[in-house]
């Protein structure tokens, strides 16, 4: 038990550079792959940050790299978190300028504020945007597991994912299929409580989706004002899951639809943080409230005691939270189960569970219900 030794991280380099990295043909260590290795208590995992564009190649060698360290003596299990090394998006573009209607007031001093234009789409309370800065930080992990824990409160609950380069709801919700159109609206899917609509139900194919422009705003719209929500009776409140980054789509959420707030997704790493950072920054600035952070993959529970083992640094979201004086909703431990679930279409929240993991996501949901619904 206890810390790695040198000859274990040297072993795990080892098996690990016998993974071919699909991009440069090296081995994953030798390809600098391999970021933030910890070995631990029968532990071990890292973090496998690939370019946004390229990353579905890099699944199967995340489960590859999890298999090798496994394989190791003493390892009882591995974590390989695959994440993107910038936003998906063509993010951080400045503003664009508009025109006609629906634009952004700008003031002298350059500030946007939210449009008003901007309203809630038909029957729905409240709205509720996740965002983060980079992608792959578990935007999406957290925007569902929000929207179950928040429909098991008893809430009547939507979900709208707008992430064009990446929409996940319909995976992690386990839903499929073409919605119906009625009246001019698509019929959003009911699954796991949740009422749902994907850009991925509509788009083709399943390959990334890049849309720029006028059509991704276009789809931005179709997935919030387009949709005949609350087909039972109203939504006590709607998540829209934003794409990442800091873009003219965000820009066109804010000037379209109208936020009780927004709730951002980081990782401990700094690179995130900065990220993030922009993001709050980017909100701020349009005057949507930034109702807190949830910091994601925080730490690593011991096996044995549960206890964190914070292995891309410890507090930088707490810290960060403070300094911007938003509450930090949620430290989101890295919980395979939890990825299981969004990679079987089964929500941890959906059920009823008690790990760490469930009981933040639970948390962070409650004190979101209280902020907005009142
Ligand atoms: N706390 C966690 N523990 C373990 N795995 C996690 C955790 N959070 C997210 N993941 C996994 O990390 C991957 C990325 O998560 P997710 O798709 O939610 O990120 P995202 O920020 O929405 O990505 P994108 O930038 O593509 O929109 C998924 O495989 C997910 O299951």
């Amino acid at each position: 038990m206890g810390h790695s030794t040198s000859t274990d991280m040297d072993a795990a380099l080892a098996v690990l550079d016998g993974i071919r990295d699909p991009s440069s043909g090296k081995g994953l260590a030798a390809a600098g792959l391999v970021q933030g290795l910890v070995i631990r208590d029968g532990r071990a995992g890292f973090m496998l940050e690939v370019p946004a564009a390229v990353a579905q190649l890099y699944a199967p060698v995340r489960d590859a790299a999890e298999k090798a360290l496994a394989g190791l003596p003493g390892i009882e299990r591995a974590q390989v978190v695959l994440t993107t090394a910038s936003g998906g998006a063509p993010a951080s573009k400045p503003a664009p300028k508009q025109s006609g209607t629906g634009r952004l007031n700008e003031d002298p001093q350059g500030r946007v504020g939210p449009s008003e234009t901007a309203v809630r789409p038909a029957n729905v309370k409240h709205v509720i945007a996740v965002a983060s800065g980079k992608g792959g930080v578990g935007k999406s992990t957290v925007s569902v597991n929000l929207a179950c824990a928040l429909a098991r409160m008893g809430l009547a609950v939507g979900l709208a994912d707008a992430d064009i380069f990446g929409p996940s709801a319909p995976r992690m919700l386990g839903v499929s299929g073409q919605p119906a159109f009625a009246d001019g609206k698509l019929i959003p899917f009911k699954a796991h409580g949740v009422e749902v609509m994907s850009i991925g139900f509509i788009a083709e194919g399943d390959s990334p989706m890049i849309f720029r422009g006028p059509r991704a705003s276009g789809a931005v719209r179709q997935m919030t004002a387009g949709v005949a929500w609350g087909q039972t009776g109203p939504l006590d409140v709607l998540i829209i899951d934003l794409p990442p980054g800091t873009g003219d789509i965000h820009l066109t959420v804010i000037q379209s639809v109208k936020l009780d707030g927004v709730v951002i997704v980081s990782t401990p790493q700094e690179v995130a943080l900065i990220d993030a950072r922009r993001a709050v920054a980017m909100f701020g600035k349009t005057g949507t409230p930034v109702l807190g952070v949830v910091e994601n993959m925080a730490f690593f529970p011991d096996p044995v005691t549960g206890a964190p083992i914070h292995i891309f640094g410890e507090g930088g979201a707490k810290a960060e939270a403070a300094k911007l004086g938003v509450p930090l909703l949620a430290q989101v431990p890295i919980d395979i189960p939890l990825r299981q679930g969004g990679d079987e279409g089964r929500p941890l929240t959906a059920g009823d569970n008690d790990s760490p993991a469930a009981v933040a996501f639970r948390q962070a949901a409650a004190t979101l219900r209280d902020a907005v619904l009142r």
